[in-house]
């Protein structure tokens, strides 16, 4: 026997290929896809599994992956969230020795190809935007938690942001800026009230748009003297207009864009001409939450750009 602690363990079927298709009108020629890649962790009672080589508490990974296909035909896939809840609740509930479940889902967007002249409606191109995100965990004692999120979301400004005023020490090389580019890729996670999680009539897909489009629409309109500064304005109109989010959390890489030097050439930069670095770059990270509620989100992943 070992004398060492079996600490935290989790296990289950990673990355899930799902697409799924809805055949609707009288016909079922207009098609709709959602295309996912769903992960699962179990977690509970499996001391004898790790330690003695007994399986009898082990639902079989295998087994984790042959239910979220199943699910996906017998209750489809009406959004991430939604389904992630639906497993997350299953694992638990049907199993005694399982006492947590953590579905974690990407959503990858497809665009509807339309051709006027054709009813059906049967070809998508895959959107170069971003890949949504869900993390459902429920568990025995604390109920269930709903994440929402995105990544990859890369967006920028070609005006209205500054940096300056900061410290300078003797290895600061920084020039002022006054006239510069604020680029980014998004990543985000914001947590959904108990409410919102426990409400089976939610619109996850509702208030996906109105989170992105609030994070869009800060990020446009915040004249910015830093990436922190528009970090918090991004989370902070969302917390003002989406009454089910109670915390958002935003990781930005700042993809620097520096300009280039044209005086060897003879030339004068005004502002035109940037060396686009792909790294390194700073990261600013930070969670914002309501008054009073107490951040789950975790601030430790590992994000690069
Ligand atoms: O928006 C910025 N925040 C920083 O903290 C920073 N540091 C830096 O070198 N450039 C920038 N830009």
């Amino acid at each position: 026997m070992s004398n060492h602690v079996l600490a935290q363990n989790q296990y289950g079927k990673a990355e899930n290929r799902i697409v799924t298709v809805t055949r609707k009108g009288d016909d079922g020629a207009w098609h709709e896809i959602r295309d996912l890649n769903v992960s699962v962790a179990l977690r509970g009672e499996y001391r004898d599994v790790h330690l003695t080589g007994d399986n009898g508490n082990c639902l079989p990974t295998d087994t984790t992956k042959n239910t979220v296909y199943a699910f996906a035909k017998e209750h489809g896939v009406d959004s991430p969230e939604a389904f992630g809840i639906l497993l997350a609740r299953h694992f638990v509930s049907s199993q005694k020795v399982i006492h947590e479940a953590q579905i974690r889902i990407e959503e990858y967007a497809w665009e509807r190809i339309s051709v006027p002249s054709r009813k059906e409606q049967h070809s998508f191109a895959r959107k170069g935007q971003e890949v949504r995100t869900a993390q459902i965990t429920y568990s025995e004692t604390t109920g269930l938690q709903v994440l929402s999120g995105l990544k990859e979301l890369t967006v920028m400004n070609s005006t209205n942001s500054e940096f300056h005023g900061f410290i300078k020490d003797r290895y600061t090389t920084l020039r002022e800026a006054y006239d510069r580019i604020l680029a980014t890729k998004v990543t985000a996670r914001w947590a959904n009230s108990a409410s919102a999680a426990a409400d089976a009539e939610h619109d996850w897909d509702a208030s996906y748009g109105k989170v992105r489009r609030h994070m869009l629409e800060a990020f446009a309109e915040t004249y910015s003297y830093s990436l922190q500064q528009t970090l918090h304005a991004m989370a902070d109109r969302v917390l003002d207009h989406v009454s089910t989010v109670n915390e958002v959390r935003l990781n930005l890489p700042n993809k620097h864009h520096f300009l280039v030097d044209l005086e060897p050439f003879g030339l004068k930069n005004d502002n035109e001409v940037y060396f686009a670095a792909d790294r390194m770059y700073g990261l600013i990270e930070g969670t914002i939450h309501r008054q009073g509620v107490q951040p789950v989100i975790a601030t430790s992943d590992w994000i690069t750009a």
